[in-house]
């Protein structure tokens, strides 16, 4: 299985993040990246090779083209207004019943306008490294299309939250998304999308909710209880000619594999009938009983069980990396994930 891999991942690193009232030190860190390149090294998964750029077009087939400016320019009008020694972090949101017509000229309202969280620093590097994510995720779709059984993007920074026009979530240009509407460009009828990150992939579910040709599952931690909150459930099924083209699978905390795997196997039941070409797969870990930030209690040896039953739908699959915060286990759990689907 061929890896892809760019350094400029190493661009994101924020400072600190909000999380439960607090400004911690951020969890989705340069580090997470390093563990798991020197994981599938050490496991001799396949060559890892550089990302080739394939510039904006690709990123506008998903995302708004004022958010992707928007983006472009953050950081500098950020220090134009507060300097360079504090990440770009927003400090207020649109709530129910207030307009969002207008987009705001300040740099705060700008923040607060395109984002949903306040968990998710923007940075000097912050444009690279998730347009090196992107890049990494199109490659490896590339790589499908030229008849790779499967590939894995290591991306960071990671994208399933990041929807058309809003980031959050630690996530800014959803690189899954981006790489299956690439294949859908590039011939596939029907792509599907399966999230096993431990968090509902709440930007894949809105940029296809309308959309028939491209399957969205995801299997997650209750959004009753967790972040995002404010969607993920199951009678979300899609809208107009998506109806029925998106699945939300929800599992409460403390479950184990036993569970997730039934919910698996509906997943992937789900993905047979859809009669997708391809199978794009949101790899986060933090399913991991020991992830920090999630309350999921699957053992390192079900990321095998869990490649192998992915493995199991039958199709091409392009792996893109999601979460994960448990950094000293994070290698071996994703490369289980690999190692797990190509034995099968
Ligand atoms: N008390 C709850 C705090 C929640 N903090 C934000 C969690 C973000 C999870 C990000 C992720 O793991 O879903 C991704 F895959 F996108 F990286
Ligand atoms: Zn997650």
């Amino acid at each position: 299985m061929i890896v892809i891999h760019s350094e400029e991942h190493r661009l994101q690193a924020g400072r600190s993040e909000l999380n439960d009232g607090q400004l911690v030190p951020c969890y989705e860190k340069p580090a997470r990246a390093d563990i798991v390149r020197a994981r599938i090294e050490a496991v001799g998964l396949g060559p890892i090779v550089e990302p080739t750029r394939h510039g904006i077009a690709p990123l506008e087939r998903v995302h708004d083209a004022g958010y992707l400016g928007f983006l472009q320019t953050a950081w500098d009008d950020w220090v134009a207004e507060h300097g360079a020694d504090i990440d770009a972090l927003p400090l207020n949101w649109v709530a129910p019943g207030m307009s969002r017509r207008r987009v705001p000229r300040s740099i705060d309202g700008r923040l607060g306008f395109y984002s949903f969280d306040a968990g998710t620093p923007i940075t000097a590097g912050t444009w690279r490294a998730a347009t090196s994510a992107a890049d990494s995720a199109l490659t490896g779709a590339d790589r499908l299309r030229a008849g790779d059984r499967s590939a894995f993007a290591l991306c960071r920074p990671p994208g399933h939250h990041a929807g058309h026009a809003f980031y959050g979530g630690y996530c800014f240009l959803n690189n899954a998304a981006i790489a299956a509407q690439s294949l859908r460009d590039g011939g596939a009828a029907r792509v599907a999308v399966l999230d096993v990150d431990y968090h509902h992939g709440n930007g894949t579910q809105e940029i296809f909710w309308e959309r028939g040709d491209v399957l969205f599952v995801s299997i997650h931690a209750d959004p009753a209880d967790e972040f995002p909150y404010f969607c993920g459930h199951a009678d979300e099924t899609g809208a107009g000619v998506g109806d029925g083209a998106n699945l939300n699978l929800t599992l409460p905390w403390g479950t184990d594999w036993n569970a997730y795997a039934q919910a698996l196997a509906v997943a992937a039941a789900r993905i047979r009938e859809f009669g997708a070409d391809a199978l794009v797969l949101s790899l986060g870990a933090d399913t991991y009983g020991g992830d920090p930030i999630s309350r999921f209690r699957l053992v390192s040896e079900d990321f095998l069980r869990m490649g192998a039953a992915i493995a199991g739908i039958g199709l091409p699959t392009l792996f893109v990396l999601e979460g994960g915060y448990a950094v000293d286990d994070l290698g071996v759990n994703v490369a289980n994930v690999l190692t797990g689907f190509e034995q099968v």
